[in-house]
């Protein structure tokens, strides 16, 4: 490629982006090189670079194709990276690296968010703010464990914040992106040009938040960011791995600016939720891996033993979808079992009696000494036999070991209570109910 067919892609992206976003975004750059399928720009500032490469890559690399010279990612960098080439991915230069990073995954789009109950809410809140209707909550906090869909939701915000108004400035990046930009800024002297890109922006997505505790100037000018653009009704959404208030190290006015939106949880995923994503991804994958199937009762097996956390599940389909690959043929419940040992190893989950007392006590609306208490009435009675019931069900413990801890009761009444609960389970269905949704609150 030349600067020519930059030239030539150019008017068309001016076509498509408009004269005001074409003057402050893309007349700035300078053509860097092709490199295989690679289109290099050179930006001006990091911070241009890192704008171009979230919100404008599909129209150019669009638009340069057309042009004649057929690339499929975009790098923006401040200048071009040395002799790229050669190197492993491991090697390229860190800035590439850091670009590659702030570029928004093409599979992190709403289409592709599977929803359950744990985590519609969430859901609901990122597709207001998506629907770029004037803001009601701000900023939207999402937060909870690894891998439970975080990141995707934000980014899926963007994608469609981008899709249906182009001119919008939506700028998505990590807690620690913004640390690293802040810090070059000071370094740099340029203070004043980080404030205003920041502030100019009508979207910011801050992801990872919990990064900047404890980082006093990055804290600070981070809540004079988002001081500036609450105020001026732009939104905001953040995403921690806890709630505003559990993020230790975090300024008290921090905290109380960051709660005073909605603040919403990603509970782990429930059966049905890891169900559907075990199913999504086998679908999705079946179009790389032609033929990539497996037997019935596998991901029925797998969404009940995996329950770390969502990431895990997509690891263990795509492990699954290579092995299919080599075998050539539909995966088997032995099969999976012997190529996901270490997962499934992993995500056993260490159930305590302690956690069925409680939970069984939360159901029934009862004390934790109940539990282990001599009453007998049938309302005490028979929830602490659903409680040994789930004990031996649930846990590795001996009839004995669960009589001691309930109280200190013989084996023989341990096993009467299982016997019992059994029985129950067959002929009352509201028996059968309760044991039902106990196990599934306590295995996953
Ligand atoms: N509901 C969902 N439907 C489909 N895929 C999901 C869902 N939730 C999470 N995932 C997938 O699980 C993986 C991990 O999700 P994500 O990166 O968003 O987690 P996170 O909460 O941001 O975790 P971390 O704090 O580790 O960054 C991603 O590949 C994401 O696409």
């Amino acid at each position: 490629m030349t600067d020519g067919i930059w030239d030539l892609a150019k008017g068309e992206v001016r076509k498509d982006v408009g004269t005001h976003n074409f003057k402050a975004w893309i007349e700035p750059l300078r053509y860097g090189a092709v490199d295989g399928r690679v289109l290099q720009l050179v930006a001006p500032t990091d911070f241009l670079g890192t704008w171009v490469a979230q919100n404008f890559s599909d129209v150019i690399l669009r638009r340069v194709t057309e042009a004649g010279c057929d690339v499929t990612r975009l790098v923006c960098d401040t200048a071009l990276p040395a002799t790229r080439a050669k190197a492993t991915p491991d090697e390229a230069a860190p800035s590439e690296r850091s670009r590659a990073e702030s570029d928004l995954d093409r599979r992190f789009t709403f289409e592709r968010f599977v929803v359950g109950k744990s985590n519609e809410m969430a859901h609901a809140a990122a597709r207001r703010v998506a629907s770029g209707a004037p803001v009601s909550f701000n900023p939207l906090f999402l937060h909870g464990r690894v891998g439970l869909g975080k990141t995707h939701l934000m980014q899926a915000i963007a994608w469609q914040l981008r899709e249906s108004d182009p001119e919008r400035r939506v700028l998505y990046l990590s807690a620690e992106q913004f640390m690293y930009r802040f810090v070059q800024a000071l370094r740099e002297k340029n203070t004043m040009d980080f404030k205003h890109l920041f502030r100019s922006v009508d979207v910011l997505l801050v992801d990872d938040v919990q990064f900047i505790a404890g980082k006093e100037s990055t804290q600070e000018e981070f809540f004079h960011t988002f001081n500036a653009l609450v105020n001026q009704g732009k939104q905001v959404v953040i995403s921690a791995d806890r709630s505003p208030s559990e993020i230790s190290d975090l300024e008290e006015r921090i905290t109380s600016r960051l709660e005073s939106g909605l603040v919403v949880d990603l509970h782990p995923a429930d059966y049905e939720l890891r169900l559907g994503v075990l199913q999504q991804r086998v679908e999705s994958l079946g179009e790389h891996y032609k033929g990539f199937a497996v037997e019935e009762g596998v991901l029925e097996f797998l969404a009940s033993r995996i329950n770390t956390s969502i990431r895990a599940l997509e690891g263990a389909v795509t492990r699954l979808a290579a092995y299919a690959d080599l075998l050539k043929e539909p995966v088997s419940l032995a099969q999976a079992q012997d190529v996901l040992s270490d997962l499934l190893r992993a995500s056993q989950k260490k159930l305590t009696i302690d956690d069925i007392m409680k939970t069984t006590c939360e159901h029934y609306n009862l004390r934790m000494s109940d539990m282990t208490s001599a009453r007998r009435s049938r309302t005490v009675a028979r929830p602490r036999q659903m409680a040994m019931y789930l004990a031996k069900k649930l846990t590795p413990r001996s009839y004995p070991e669960i009589g001691r801890m309930f109280g200190g009761r013989d084996h023989t009444t341990v096993l009467y209570a299982v016997r019992k609960i059994e029985e129950l389970i067959a002929a009352e269905p509201q028996i059968a109910e309760d044991a039902e949704l106990l196990t599934r609150k306590l295995d996953g």
